[in-house]
Protein backbone atom coordinates (compact mmCIF):
# COMPACT_ATOMS: atom_id res chain seq x y z
CA UNK A 1 0.00 0.00 0.00
CA UNK A 2 1.39 3.46 -0.83
CA UNK A 3 0.32 6.46 0.49
CA UNK A 4 0.79 9.66 -0.99
CA UNK A 5 -0.66 13.50 -0.73
CA UNK A 6 -0.09 14.72 -4.28
CA UNK A 7 -0.65 18.77 -4.99
CA UNK A 8 -1.45 20.20 -8.13
CA UNK A 9 2.27 20.95 -8.80
CA UNK A 10 3.55 17.68 -8.81
CA UNK A 11 4.68 18.03 -5.23
CA UNK A 12 4.31 14.63 -3.51
CA UNK A 13 4.13 13.75 0.20
CA UNK A 14 5.15 10.12 0.41
CA UNK A 15 4.05 9.06 3.93
CA UNK A 16 3.68 5.11 3.58
CA UNK A 17 6.28 4.04 5.86
CA UNK A 18 5.25 6.55 8.69
CA UNK A 19 1.38 6.08 8.77
CA UNK A 20 -0.36 2.60 8.73
CA UNK A 21 -0.27 -0.99 10.97
CA UNK A 22 2.80 -0.54 13.09
CA UNK A 23 3.24 2.78 12.61
CA UNK A 24 0.72 5.84 13.05
CA UNK A 25 -2.26 4.40 12.92
CA UNK A 26 -6.15 5.61 11.28
CA UNK A 27 -6.82 5.12 14.93
CA UNK A 28 -4.21 7.25 16.85
CA UNK A 29 -5.43 10.02 13.60
CA UNK A 30 -8.95 9.62 15.02
CA UNK A 31 -7.90 9.89 18.65
CA UNK A 32 -6.52 13.15 17.99
CA UNK A 33 -9.21 14.89 15.78
CA UNK A 34 -10.70 17.59 17.95
CA UNK A 35 -7.17 18.66 18.52
CA UNK A 36 -6.31 18.96 14.70
CA UNK A 37 -9.77 21.03 14.78
CA UNK A 38 -8.48 23.32 17.16
CA UNK A 39 -4.98 23.59 15.54
CA UNK A 40 -6.26 23.95 12.25
CA UNK A 41 -9.19 26.59 14.06
CA UNK A 42 -5.80 28.34 15.62
CA UNK A 43 -3.80 28.43 12.52
CA UNK A 44 -6.72 29.98 10.47
CA UNK A 45 -7.01 32.88 13.06
CA UNK A 46 -3.34 32.96 12.94
CA UNK A 47 -3.21 33.53 8.88
CA UNK A 48 -6.33 35.94 9.33
CA UNK A 49 -5.16 38.25 12.27
CA UNK A 50 -1.21 37.47 13.29
CA UNK A 51 -2.98 36.44 16.58
CA UNK A 52 -1.42 33.01 18.28
CA UNK A 53 -2.84 32.25 21.68
CA UNK A 54 -0.01 33.03 24.34
CA UNK A 55 2.54 34.09 22.55
CA UNK A 56 4.74 37.19 23.82
CA UNK A 57 7.91 38.83 22.22
CA UNK A 58 11.26 38.77 23.98
CA UNK A 59 10.03 41.56 25.84
CA UNK A 60 7.36 39.92 27.32
CA UNK A 61 4.22 41.95 25.63
CA UNK A 62 2.09 40.65 22.87
CA UNK A 63 3.66 40.06 19.65
CA UNK A 64 1.88 39.19 16.11
CA UNK A 65 2.87 36.05 14.03
CA UNK A 66 2.57 37.00 10.35
CA UNK A 67 4.78 35.28 8.39
CA UNK A 68 1.83 33.18 6.93
CA UNK A 69 1.18 36.82 5.15
CA UNK A 70 4.70 36.95 3.32
CA UNK A 71 3.97 35.02 -0.22
CA UNK A 72 1.08 37.44 -0.45
CA UNK A 73 2.70 40.32 -2.71
CA UNK A 74 0.51 42.82 -2.30
CA UNK A 75 0.32 46.92 -1.62
CA UNK A 76 -0.10 47.42 2.58
CA UNK A 77 1.21 43.59 2.89
CA UNK A 78 4.94 43.37 4.32
CA UNK A 79 5.75 41.94 1.39
CA UNK A 80 4.47 44.36 -1.28
CA UNK A 81 5.30 45.36 -5.05
CA UNK A 82 6.92 47.99 -3.73
CA UNK A 83 9.37 46.16 -1.88
CA UNK A 84 10.10 43.39 -3.77
CA UNK A 85 10.65 45.71 -6.77
CA UNK A 86 13.57 47.51 -4.43
CA UNK A 87 15.25 44.18 -3.88
CA UNK A 88 14.89 43.19 -7.75
CA UNK A 89 16.52 46.90 -8.04
CA UNK A 90 19.33 46.39 -5.53
CA UNK A 91 20.02 42.82 -7.31
CA UNK A 92 20.57 44.64 -10.74
CA UNK A 93 22.27 47.79 -9.23
CA UNK A 94 25.11 44.87 -8.53
CA UNK A 95 25.48 43.53 -12.03
CA UNK A 96 28.65 44.23 -13.98
CA UNK A 97 29.74 46.67 -11.09
CA UNK A 98 30.46 44.67 -7.73
CA UNK A 99 32.83 42.48 -7.80
CA UNK A 100 31.32 40.48 -4.42
CA UNK A 101 29.30 40.33 -2.16
CA UNK A 102 30.04 39.27 1.69
CA UNK A 103 26.60 37.89 3.49
CA UNK A 104 26.86 38.28 7.27
CA UNK A 105 24.42 36.96 9.19
CA UNK A 106 23.53 33.87 11.58
CA UNK A 107 20.73 31.76 12.36
CA UNK A 108 17.86 32.94 10.46
CA UNK A 109 19.98 36.03 9.29
CA UNK A 110 21.71 33.24 7.52
CA UNK A 111 20.40 29.74 7.18
CA UNK A 112 17.57 30.64 4.17
CA UNK A 113 20.15 32.58 2.37
CA UNK A 114 22.28 29.81 2.10
CA UNK A 115 19.68 27.72 1.06
CA UNK A 116 18.21 30.22 -1.86
CA UNK A 117 22.37 30.67 -2.67
CA UNK A 118 23.11 26.80 -2.47
CA UNK A 119 20.13 26.22 -5.02
CA UNK A 120 20.28 28.60 -7.35
CA UNK A 121 24.48 29.05 -7.55
CA UNK A 122 25.82 26.14 -5.98
CA UNK A 123 29.20 24.97 -4.91
CA UNK A 124 31.27 26.35 -7.86
CA UNK A 125 29.28 30.14 -8.72
CA UNK A 126 32.54 32.16 -7.25
CA UNK A 127 34.53 30.20 -9.57
CA UNK A 128 32.66 31.15 -12.56
CA UNK A 129 33.16 34.02 -14.70
CA UNK A 130 31.18 37.24 -14.72
CA UNK A 131 29.61 36.12 -17.81
CA UNK A 132 28.68 32.71 -16.35
CA UNK A 133 27.23 34.60 -13.38
CA UNK A 134 25.27 36.73 -16.05
CA UNK A 135 27.19 39.41 -14.37
CA UNK A 136 26.12 38.87 -11.17
CA UNK A 137 28.83 39.07 -8.13
CA UNK A 138 30.68 36.76 -6.21
CA UNK A 139 28.91 35.85 -2.96
CA UNK A 140 30.26 34.67 0.39
CA UNK A 141 29.08 34.09 3.91
CA UNK A 142 30.08 35.36 7.27
CA UNK A 143 28.86 36.12 10.60
CA UNK A 144 27.94 32.31 10.71
CA UNK A 145 30.49 31.68 13.46
CA UNK A 146 32.69 33.71 15.11
CA UNK A 147 35.93 31.80 13.65
CA UNK A 148 39.27 33.30 13.66
CA UNK A 149 40.96 31.34 10.88
CA UNK A 150 37.75 31.67 8.35
CA UNK A 151 37.69 35.03 8.52
CA UNK A 152 40.96 35.78 8.20
CA UNK A 153 41.00 33.82 5.04
CA UNK A 154 37.94 35.13 3.51
CA UNK A 155 39.67 38.63 4.04
CA UNK A 156 42.95 37.24 2.64
CA UNK A 157 40.79 36.09 -0.12
CA UNK A 158 39.06 39.16 -1.34
CA UNK A 159 42.61 41.25 -0.65
CA UNK A 160 44.22 38.80 -3.31
CA UNK A 161 41.53 39.54 -6.19
CA UNK A 162 41.44 43.03 -5.29
CA UNK A 163 45.19 43.15 -6.28
CA UNK A 164 45.17 41.83 -9.14
CA UNK A 165 41.81 43.77 -10.33
CA UNK A 166 43.57 46.71 -9.63
CA UNK A 167 46.94 45.65 -11.19
CA UNK A 168 44.74 45.84 -14.49
CA UNK A 169 43.75 49.41 -13.69
CA UNK A 170 40.32 49.08 -12.59
CA UNK A 171 39.05 48.85 -8.96
CA UNK A 172 37.33 46.26 -6.82
CA UNK A 173 34.39 46.68 -5.11
CA UNK A 174 32.81 44.61 -2.14
CA UNK A 175 29.33 45.14 -1.04
CA UNK A 176 29.19 44.08 2.61
CA UNK A 177 25.45 43.00 3.23
CA UNK A 178 24.60 43.09 7.09
CA UNK A 179 21.69 41.02 8.42
CA UNK A 180 20.66 40.82 12.14
CA UNK A 181 16.79 41.62 13.35
CA UNK A 182 17.83 42.31 17.23
CA UNK A 183 20.89 44.22 15.12
CA UNK A 184 23.83 43.57 17.56
CA UNK A 185 24.05 40.14 17.54
CA UNK A 186 27.93 38.85 18.59
CA UNK A 187 28.58 36.99 16.35
CA UNK A 188 27.46 38.82 13.06
CA UNK A 189 28.57 42.20 14.73
CA UNK A 190 32.01 40.97 15.11
CA UNK A 191 32.59 39.78 11.53
CA UNK A 192 31.12 42.45 10.34
CA UNK A 193 33.62 44.77 11.95
CA UNK A 194 36.98 42.59 11.72
CA UNK A 195 36.53 42.20 7.47
CA UNK A 196 34.75 45.58 6.71
CA UNK A 197 38.13 47.38 8.50
CA UNK A 198 40.39 44.98 6.76
CA UNK A 199 39.02 45.68 3.49
CA UNK A 200 38.92 49.58 3.91
CA UNK A 201 42.51 49.50 5.06
CA UNK A 202 43.51 47.28 2.17
CA UNK A 203 41.69 50.56 0.42
CA UNK A 204 39.21 48.34 -1.05
CA UNK A 205 35.82 50.17 -2.18
CA UNK A 206 33.30 48.96 0.20
CA UNK A 207 29.44 49.59 0.47
CA UNK A 208 27.34 48.61 3.02
CA UNK A 209 23.88 47.57 3.06
CA UNK A 210 21.99 46.29 6.17
CA UNK A 211 18.94 44.21 7.19
CA UNK A 212 17.30 44.76 10.46
CA UNK A 213 14.25 45.73 12.55
CA UNK A 214 12.67 48.71 10.98
CA UNK A 215 11.83 50.09 14.45
CA UNK A 216 12.67 54.03 14.59
CA UNK A 217 12.83 55.87 18.29
CA UNK A 218 13.82 54.10 22.02
CA UNK A 219 13.26 50.70 20.01
CA UNK A 220 16.02 51.40 17.15
CA UNK A 221 18.51 48.73 16.96
CA UNK A 222 22.08 49.41 17.24
CA UNK A 223 22.15 48.13 13.52
CA UNK A 224 19.60 50.67 12.04
CA UNK A 225 20.83 53.80 14.03
CA UNK A 226 24.65 52.85 12.89
CA UNK A 227 22.88 52.77 8.92
CA UNK A 228 20.79 55.84 9.49
CA UNK A 229 24.01 57.59 10.97
CA UNK A 230 26.42 56.73 8.49
CA UNK A 231 23.78 56.77 5.43
CA UNK A 232 24.01 53.16 4.39
CA UNK A 233 20.93 51.56 2.59
CA UNK A 234 18.58 49.40 4.67
CA UNK A 235 16.01 46.61 4.12
CA UNK A 236 14.04 45.65 6.83
CA UNK A 237 12.74 42.68 9.15
CA UNK A 238 9.56 43.05 9.79
CA UNK A 239 7.80 42.94 13.19
CA UNK A 240 6.00 39.74 13.49
CA UNK A 241 8.67 37.88 11.18
CA UNK A 242 10.80 35.44 13.66
CA UNK A 243 13.97 34.66 11.94
CA UNK A 244 13.53 31.57 10.95
CA UNK A 245 10.65 32.35 9.02
CA UNK A 246 12.34 35.02 7.29
CA UNK A 247 13.61 33.39 4.48
CA UNK A 248 10.33 34.71 2.76
CA UNK A 249 11.20 38.44 3.65
CA UNK A 250 14.08 40.78 2.63
CA UNK A 251 16.03 38.89 5.14
CA UNK A 252 17.09 36.04 2.49
CA UNK A 253 15.41 37.62 -0.44
CA UNK A 254 18.35 40.25 -0.25
CA UNK A 255 21.32 37.33 -0.63
CA UNK A 256 19.18 36.10 -3.61
CA UNK A 257 18.52 39.37 -5.04
CA UNK A 258 22.23 39.50 -5.34
CA UNK A 259 22.73 36.23 -7.60
CA UNK A 260 19.26 36.60 -9.66
CA UNK A 261 17.07 34.30 -7.68
CA UNK A 262 13.99 34.04 -8.96
CA UNK A 263 12.26 35.81 -5.79
CA UNK A 264 8.75 35.96 -7.60
CA UNK A 265 8.82 32.04 -8.68
CA UNK A 266 9.54 31.29 -4.91
CA UNK A 267 7.49 33.61 -3.49
CA UNK A 268 4.63 31.65 -5.69
CA UNK A 269 5.19 28.38 -4.61
CA UNK A 270 4.92 29.64 -0.76
CA UNK A 271 1.78 31.35 -1.91
CA UNK A 272 0.36 27.90 -3.70
CA UNK A 273 1.88 25.74 -0.79
CA UNK A 274 -0.21 27.94 1.63
CA UNK A 275 -3.51 27.82 -0.28
CA UNK A 276 -3.19 23.99 -0.40
CA UNK A 277 -2.91 23.81 3.48
CA UNK A 278 -5.98 25.94 3.96
CA UNK A 279 -8.29 22.70 4.44
CA UNK A 280 -8.79 21.42 7.57
CA UNK A 281 -9.02 17.86 6.37
CA UNK A 282 -5.69 16.31 7.56
CA UNK A 283 -4.86 14.02 4.83
CA UNK A 284 -5.63 16.31 2.48
CA UNK A 285 -3.46 19.45 4.07
CA UNK A 286 0.55 18.75 3.63
CA UNK A 287 1.89 20.86 6.34
CA UNK A 288 -1.44 19.73 9.05
CA UNK A 289 -1.03 16.32 8.53
CA UNK A 290 2.85 16.08 8.87
CA UNK A 291 2.74 18.11 11.98
CA UNK A 292 -0.16 15.51 13.11
CA UNK A 293 1.99 12.24 11.99
CA UNK A 294 5.56 13.64 13.48
CA UNK A 295 3.24 14.37 16.65
CA UNK A 296 1.74 10.96 17.11
CA UNK A 297 5.16 9.68 16.58
CA UNK A 298 6.78 11.31 18.87
CA UNK A 299 4.41 11.06 21.67
CA UNK A 300 2.98 7.94 20.99
CA UNK A 301 5.98 6.09 19.89
CA UNK A 302 8.72 7.90 20.98
CA UNK A 303 10.34 8.88 17.64
CA UNK A 304 11.76 12.28 18.89
CA UNK A 305 14.34 12.80 16.42
CA UNK A 306 14.21 13.67 13.32
CA UNK A 307 16.68 12.92 10.95
CA UNK A 308 16.43 15.51 7.75
CA UNK A 309 18.11 13.74 5.28
CA UNK A 310 17.61 15.02 1.53
CA UNK A 311 19.02 12.86 -1.01
CA UNK A 312 21.49 16.39 -3.17
CA UNK A 313 24.40 17.94 -2.16
CA UNK A 314 22.69 21.37 -2.66
CA UNK A 315 19.58 20.55 -0.46
CA UNK A 316 21.97 20.11 2.46
CA UNK A 317 21.27 23.76 3.71
CA UNK A 318 17.37 22.77 3.89
CA UNK A 319 18.59 20.34 6.50
CA UNK A 320 20.03 23.06 8.22
CA UNK A 321 17.71 25.51 7.68
CA UNK A 322 15.19 22.95 9.37
CA UNK A 323 17.15 22.17 12.47
CA UNK A 324 16.76 25.37 13.64
CA UNK A 325 13.21 25.92 12.56
CA UNK A 326 12.37 22.12 14.33
CA UNK A 327 14.93 23.21 17.09
CA UNK A 328 13.83 26.76 18.30
CA UNK A 329 10.28 26.45 17.68
CA UNK A 330 9.50 23.33 19.26
CA UNK A 331 12.04 22.21 21.78
CA UNK A 332 10.01 23.98 24.73
CA UNK A 333 10.15 23.55 28.53
CA UNK A 334 7.16 24.37 29.38
CA UNK A 335 3.68 24.33 27.57
CA UNK A 336 1.21 27.72 27.33
CA UNK A 337 0.10 27.13 30.84
CA UNK A 338 3.02 26.94 32.21
CA UNK A 339 3.27 22.97 33.00
CA UNK A 340 6.92 21.34 31.95
CA UNK A 341 6.70 19.51 29.07
CA UNK A 342 10.35 19.29 27.58
CA UNK A 343 8.83 18.88 23.96
CA UNK A 344 10.59 18.66 20.50
CA UNK A 345 12.17 16.48 18.68
CA UNK A 346 15.80 16.83 18.28
CA UNK A 347 16.76 17.49 14.49
CA UNK A 348 20.03 15.99 13.01
CA UNK A 349 20.94 16.73 9.48
CA UNK A 350 21.57 14.49 7.42
CA UNK A 351 22.75 13.87 2.92
CA UNK A 352 21.84 10.81 1.27
CA UNK A 353 24.03 9.12 -0.22
CA UNK A 354 26.80 10.56 1.95
CA UNK A 355 25.10 9.75 5.53
CA UNK A 356 24.52 6.17 4.19
CA UNK A 357 27.74 5.85 4.52
CA UNK A 358 28.10 7.10 8.38
CA UNK A 359 25.13 7.74 9.98
CA UNK A 360 22.58 4.75 7.83
CA UNK A 361 23.82 2.26 10.75
CA UNK A 362 22.62 4.10 13.68
CA UNK A 363 19.16 4.61 11.91
CA UNK A 364 19.17 1.25 11.03
CA UNK A 365 19.81 -0.56 14.26
CA UNK A 366 20.56 2.15 16.76
CA UNK A 367 17.09 2.93 19.48
CA UNK A 368 14.05 3.02 17.49
CA UNK A 369 13.53 6.43 18.20
CA UNK A 370 13.76 8.29 15.03
CA UNK A 371 11.77 9.64 11.84
CA UNK A 372 13.79 9.78 8.63
CA UNK A 373 12.50 12.31 6.67
CA UNK A 374 13.75 12.38 3.02
CA UNK A 375 13.73 14.79 0.42
CA UNK A 376 13.62 13.77 -3.11
CA UNK A 377 13.79 15.21 -6.73
CA UNK A 378 11.96 13.40 -8.99
CA UNK A 379 13.53 15.38 -11.98
CA UNK A 380 17.64 16.55 -12.51
CA UNK A 381 18.20 19.26 -14.84
CA UNK A 382 21.41 17.55 -15.49
CA UNK A 383 21.94 13.76 -15.37
CA UNK A 384 25.15 12.10 -16.46
CA UNK A 385 25.14 8.54 -17.61
CA UNK A 386 27.43 6.38 -16.17
CA UNK A 387 29.59 5.64 -18.74
CA UNK A 388 31.20 1.37 -19.51
CA UNK A 389 34.60 2.89 -19.18
CA UNK A 390 35.93 -0.80 -17.77
CA UNK A 391 33.58 -2.95 -19.83
CA UNK A 392 36.04 -6.34 -18.70
CA UNK A 393 35.30 -5.51 -14.82
CA UNK A 394 32.33 -6.74 -14.14
CA UNK A 395 31.32 -4.89 -10.66
CA UNK A 396 31.73 -1.41 -13.08
CA UNK A 397 29.87 -2.74 -15.53
CA UNK A 398 26.96 -3.77 -13.60
CA UNK A 399 26.60 0.17 -12.81
CA UNK A 400 27.08 1.49 -16.46
CA UNK A 401 24.26 2.77 -18.83
CA UNK A 402 22.58 3.84 -15.34
CA UNK A 403 22.10 7.91 -14.91
CA UNK A 404 23.00 9.25 -11.70
CA UNK A 405 19.54 10.02 -10.47
CA UNK A 406 18.65 6.08 -11.33
CA UNK A 407 21.71 5.43 -8.80
CA UNK A 408 20.60 7.96 -6.08
CA UNK A 409 16.85 7.30 -6.51
CA UNK A 410 17.98 3.45 -5.93
CA UNK A 411 20.00 3.78 -2.92
CA UNK A 412 17.10 6.41 -1.44
CA UNK A 413 14.59 3.41 -2.10
CA UNK A 414 16.28 1.12 -0.72
CA UNK A 415 17.47 2.74 2.62
CA UNK A 416 13.43 4.21 2.66
CA UNK A 417 12.57 -0.03 2.21
CA UNK A 418 15.02 -1.52 4.59
CA UNK A 419 14.34 1.01 7.39
CA UNK A 420 10.44 0.42 6.96
CA UNK A 421 11.07 -3.36 7.12
CA UNK A 422 12.33 -3.13 10.68
CA UNK A 423 9.53 -0.59 11.37
CA UNK A 424 11.78 2.42 11.43
CA UNK A 425 9.43 5.31 10.86
CA UNK A 426 10.08 7.19 7.31
CA UNK A 427 8.76 9.59 4.78
CA UNK A 428 9.62 11.30 1.66
CA UNK A 429 9.05 15.04 0.01
CA UNK A 430 9.18 14.44 -3.54
CA UNK A 431 10.33 18.10 -5.54
CA UNK A 432 9.34 17.69 -9.00
CA UNK A 433 13.19 19.24 -9.84
CA UNK A 434 14.93 21.81 -8.14
CA UNK A 435 13.47 25.22 -8.78
CA UNK A 436 12.68 28.21 -6.90
CA UNK A 437 9.22 27.30 -7.02
CA UNK A 438 9.33 24.41 -5.82
CA UNK A 439 12.02 25.77 -3.00
CA UNK A 440 9.13 28.13 -1.67
CA UNK A 441 6.25 25.22 -1.63
CA UNK A 442 9.00 23.23 0.91
CA UNK A 443 9.84 25.44 3.17
CA UNK A 444 6.86 27.01 3.46
CA UNK A 445 4.93 23.31 4.23
CA UNK A 446 7.94 23.09 7.16
CA UNK A 447 7.31 26.39 8.45
CA UNK A 448 3.53 26.03 8.09
CA UNK A 449 3.87 22.85 9.66
CA UNK A 450 5.85 23.65 13.11
CA UNK A 451 3.20 26.40 13.56
CA UNK A 452 0.42 23.35 13.67
CA UNK A 453 2.61 21.38 15.52
CA UNK A 454 3.39 23.54 18.13
CA UNK A 455 -0.60 23.99 18.46
CA UNK A 456 -0.77 20.15 18.53
CA UNK A 457 1.71 20.26 21.64
CA UNK A 458 0.44 23.29 23.03
CA UNK A 459 3.83 24.98 23.40
CA UNK A 460 4.59 28.89 21.69
CA UNK A 461 6.19 27.50 18.70
CA UNK A 462 7.32 31.55 17.76
CA UNK A 463 9.42 32.16 20.89
CA UNK A 464 12.92 30.96 21.83
CA UNK A 465 13.43 31.42 25.76
CA UNK A 466 16.36 29.14 25.64
CA UNK A 467 18.39 30.84 24.06
CA UNK A 468 18.54 33.50 26.98
CA UNK A 469 20.29 31.52 29.28
CA UNK A 470 23.63 31.33 27.82
CA UNK A 471 23.66 34.61 26.73
CA UNK A 472 23.09 36.21 29.94
CA UNK A 473 26.12 34.66 30.74
CA UNK A 474 27.70 35.28 28.08
CA UNK A 475 27.71 39.24 28.40
CA UNK A 476 29.31 39.77 31.83
CA UNK A 477 31.50 37.34 30.72
CA UNK A 478 32.44 39.53 27.46
CA UNK A 479 32.72 42.77 29.69
CA UNK A 480 35.00 40.64 31.87
CA UNK A 481 37.23 40.00 29.59
CA UNK A 482 37.87 43.43 28.71
CA UNK A 483 38.40 44.63 32.12
O1 LIG B 1 18.89 38.17 13.37
P1 LIG B 1 19.55 38.22 14.69
O2 LIG B 1 18.86 39.11 15.65
O3 LIG B 1 21.01 38.58 14.55
O4 LIG B 1 19.47 36.80 15.36
C1 LIG B 1 20.06 35.66 14.79
C2 LIG B 1 19.51 34.40 15.41
O5 LIG B 1 19.75 34.38 16.80
C3 LIG B 1 18.64 33.84 17.51
O6 LIG B 1 17.99 34.88 18.12
C4 LIG B 1 19.05 32.82 18.51
O7 LIG B 1 20.10 33.27 19.27
C5 LIG B 1 17.77 33.25 16.40
O8 LIG B 1 16.45 33.11 16.77
C6 LIG B 1 18.02 34.23 15.28
O9 LIG B 1 17.61 33.75 14.03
Amino acid sequence: MTYRLTLPSGFIYDYTNLFGEGKVTAEDLASLSDRLDQAHAAITQMRATGEVRGHLSKDGTPELVLFTQLPYVEDGNLNNPASIQRLKDFGQSLRYSTDAVVSFGIGGSYLGNKVLFDVHAGEFWNSKSTAERNGYPELYFSGNNIDPQRTTDLIDCLKRKAIQKVASGETYKVTLIVISKSGSTLDTMSSFMVVCDALQLANITVQVVTVTDPAEGANRTLLKKLADDQGWPSFSVPDGVGGRFSVFCDVGLVTAACIGFDIDAFLAGARDMDQACLTGEPRSNPALFNAALKYLAAEKYNRDIEIFMPYGDYLKSVAEWYVQLLAESLGKRADREGNTVYYGRTPVVAVGTTDMHAQTQQHQDGKKNKVVQFVQLADWSTNPLVPNVFPAVAKLAEIADLTMSQALDAALDSNAEALAADNRFNAAFILPRLSAYHLGELLYLLALSVAYEGELANVDAFDQPGVEAYKKILGPRLKALKA
